[in-house]
């Protein structure tokens, strides 16, 4: 209510109202607010961070806040845009009351007439009583409107985030710095201070406009002065303001960079309490902490230089507006409400001209948010083009339907070249991102129940042989078709890299997510030397990933309640018929009982109950529960990863049986001998020779009977 005698020091209070949004906001590295945010960028940022051009960053504003107003929450967005621009009119209509009553107030004042001064006095007690709420509730249409907008682009961001295994290749090639950052604080600062701007701009326009007539009736010449003075200051704050853009943006990094080296002591605390790591990890923390402290000394200097511009250009022109109309009160020619007014008017319309001097901290604070996401979402739009990029380049990942089994020879037996095969690999060579190869086409068959060990000295890619089965990797060549779908549908669907595509039509088969939402809902599944561990119930871990939707909940282990307003009915996952049936308690309680992890259930009480589970439970015991969750899924085939790395042998034979007679066949990583005993071949990688353009792998039929003497 800023705007009810705009008297000269009045000014100030309208200033502060505009630029709360942006300095309230979560993350803002705008020294005002003393609040600031966090995370990592690769190298070249820093230097792109030099020169913030205005047309890009329009077209990244356009860009990032677009696909909200034609969303398919449209309708509700706009009615409630223009409720918010609705009730900004109506306390600009307010104001002018108040300048109006300011008037007549004064006057009666000054004529010393009392019963007039009463009656002026009660109509403004009137205009404060049904304007307040006004205000307070245009506030409160804007808040939840920027609150809804930031729900559908968290959701929208999330979405593109988690498809195509974005969030994989972002993490693993560095490609940009904390996305998670981005997610969280730079969304909520962009909603905020976009529709605080755009209602604050609505809301200057009308105000000069209104104003202006006020003024011009009173002294025109006064309006010219206000005019070139607004447009001098707006010049030299852009001058002076210029670097404040660069400084927010590298604030935030290294913010978050500084908050990201605390989430990893916290996440890895068994860790460096076992290298008595703290002298360490203290001068990592401190260096990162420096790094953003030095920066914030340079924004708080750049921020001081604007802010003594500011305050000169905000002060100085006070006593104008009543000095220039005084010499018209002593003549007579208007009374003394009028200085009043024209002071009040005069400091509306220089509030309107002076929008970026005024704002030019959150301006700058803004443009930097703007450019983070701006990079996200030009990213994200590029991981899921690319799905789409030449299936001839990269590997190609075939999943092809089950035909049905052959027909036994009369003895029982299946010839070997009838055999159920699973995987076909052909030619395929398997280089890291950045190029160097690893493994040199390989060609191999593996059948049904014909368990595969790869091995070969650390390094030489028995891992990154997974990585490019699974879809992580697509770089390098050659073909990699499964067979292991259920379903009568006999056309194969192909990835090439990350590409999921059906090959008759050229459709994506997957939507969204661009390739299986699920690797398990194609037959396969994989388990990693160190288990992932979800944050939820010992049910939840169990389930996990193949009914992950069943499962989720809160940090606290609560299950939300409601969904997001815009969400009508959640879609239906497409591979919901091919999912296997959940299993019921039985069930978990059963496969416990199979991984040899019973006493978990009288450890813990129950299924349900919450825990860290990665802290309270053993490597060896987080790697028996996530063969737990391989048997529960049931799939065709398995990709173990030194799985079984951590345990004890009598528990690793156990586990191999009990798949086994799971009927699953599994492709297993490790450098174990006593593995041997459980795989009928073994794949041997080799270390690539860079002279040499000869394959670097062989093969070889295990002697279970010579592998135990050995
Ligand atoms: N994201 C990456 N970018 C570039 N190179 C990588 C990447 N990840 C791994 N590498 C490199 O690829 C090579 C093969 O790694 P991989 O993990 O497949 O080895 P491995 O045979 O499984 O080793 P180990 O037996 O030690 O687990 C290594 O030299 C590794 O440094």
């Amino acid at each position: 209510m800023s705007t009810t005698t705009r008297s000269g020091c009045n000014w100030m209070t309208r200033r502060r109202e505009r630029t709360k949004d942006v300095e309230s906001s979560p993350g803002r590295c705008v020294p005002a607010s003393g609040t600031a945010l966090p995370p990592p960028v690769p190298p070249a940022t820093e230097k792109q961070r030099e020169v913030p051009k205005l047309r890009p960053l329009l077209r990244r504003l356009w860009k990032v806040a677009a696909p909200y107003w034609s969303s398919e929450d449209k309708v509700q967005a706009r009615i409630r845009l223009a409720v918010v621009f609705a009730l900004t009119l109506a306390t600009t209509g307010i104001s002018v009351g108040f300048n109006f009553l300011g008037r007549d107030f004064y006057n009666a004042l000054s004529d010393k007439n009392q019963k007039q001064f009463t009656k002026q006095l009660l109509y403004y007690l009137a205009a404060f009583a049904g304007g307040i709420p006004i205000f307070v509730l245009r506030y409160y249409a804007r808040q939840t409107l920027s609150l809804r907008w930031r729900a559908w682009m968290t959701k929208h961001y999330m979405d593109r985030y988690l498809s195509n295994q974005a969030f994989y290749k972002i993490q693993s090639q560095s490609m940009i710095d904390n996305p998670d950052q981005r997610i969280v604080d730079d969304l909520n600062s962009f909603t905020g201070t976009a529709l605080s701007f755009t209602v604050t701009i609505f809301d200057a326009v009308i105000d000069l406009i209104s104003f202006s007539n006020i003024l011009f009736s009173i002294y025109p010449p006064l309006f010219a002065v206000l005019f070139v003075y607004s447009i001098g200051g707006t010049a030299i704050s852009i001058y002076l303001g210029k670097n404040l853009v660069s400084l927010n943006f590298m604030q935030e990094k290294k913010e978050a960079d500084f908050r990201y080296g605390l989430v990893r002591v916290r996440e890895n605390a068994e860790s460096i309490a076992f290298y008595s790591g703290e002298a360490n990890e203290m001068q990592l923390l401190l260096q990162r902490f420096t790094s953003a402290f030095k920066n914030m000394s340079k924004l708080l200097i750049c921020s001081r230089n604007v802010d003594f511009f500011t305050s000169w250009y905000i002060y100085l022109v006070q006593i104008l507006p009543a000095a220039v109309v005084a010499p018209m009160y002593f003549s007579g020619k208007i009374g003394f409400g009028v200085i009043n007014q024209s002071t009040s008017a005069f400091n509306h319309i220089l509030d309107d001209f002076s929008l970026i001097v005024y704002e030019i901290q959150a301006i700058s604070a803004f443009a930097a948010v703007i450019n983070r996401l701006g990079e996200f979402d030009d990213l994200l739009d590029r991981s899921k083009s690319e799905r789409h990029s030449d299936l001839s380049e990269g590997i190609s990942l075939i999943y092809s339907n089950v035909k049905s089994l052959p027909e036994p020879e009369s003895n029982g037996s299946i010839p070997i070249e009838r055999q159920e095969k699973l995987v076909d690999i052909e030619h395929l060579t398997v280089e890291t991102p950045s190029g160097t190869a690893l493994v040199r086409n390989l060609s191999l068959v593996i059948n049904k129940n014909e368990h595969l060990l790869v091995t070969g000295p650390s390094g030489s890619g028995k891992t990154s042989l997974l990585r490019a089965m699974c879809g992580l990797w697509s770089t390098g060549k050659g073909k990699i078709i499964f067979h292991v779908k259920d379903g009568e549908d006999n056309q194969p669907s192909i990835s090439s890299g990350v590409v999921v595509l059906d090959v008759d039509t050229g459709s994506d088969k997957y939507g969204e997510l661009g390739r299986p939402s699920n690797r398990n809902y194609e037959g396969i599944f994989f388990l990693p030397q160190k288990p992932y561990m979800v944050l939820g119930t010992l049910r939840q871990q169990l389930l996990y990933p193949t009914w992950a939707e069943d499962a989720i909940s809160t940090a606290d282990g609560t299950k939300p309640t409601g969904s997001l307003p815009f969400l009508k009915q959640a879609p239906k996952s497409e591979h919901t018929s091919e999912k296997p049936s959940k299993p019921t308690t039985e069930d978990l309680i059963q496969v416990l009982e199979d991984v040899r992890l019973g006493n978990l259930l009288s450890r813990f009480s129950s299924l349900d109950t919450s825990n860290d589970w990665s802290s309270v439970l053993s490597l060896g015991e987080q790697q028996r529960l996530a063969f737990a969750r391989l048997l529960l899924s049931k799939p065709k085939l398995v990709l173990l990863d030194e799985s079984t790395s951590a345990l004890d042998e009598a528990n690793e034979a156990h586990l191999y049986q009990q798949v086994e007679k799971a009927g699953i066949t599994y492709i297993s990583v490790g450098h174990r001998r006593t593995l041997y005993d459980f795989h009928k071949k073994n794949l041997l990688i080799s270390t690539v020779d860079p002279s040499s353009a000869e394959h670097n792998w062989s093969i070889d039929s295990i002697d279970r009977e010579a592998s135990c003497n050995l």
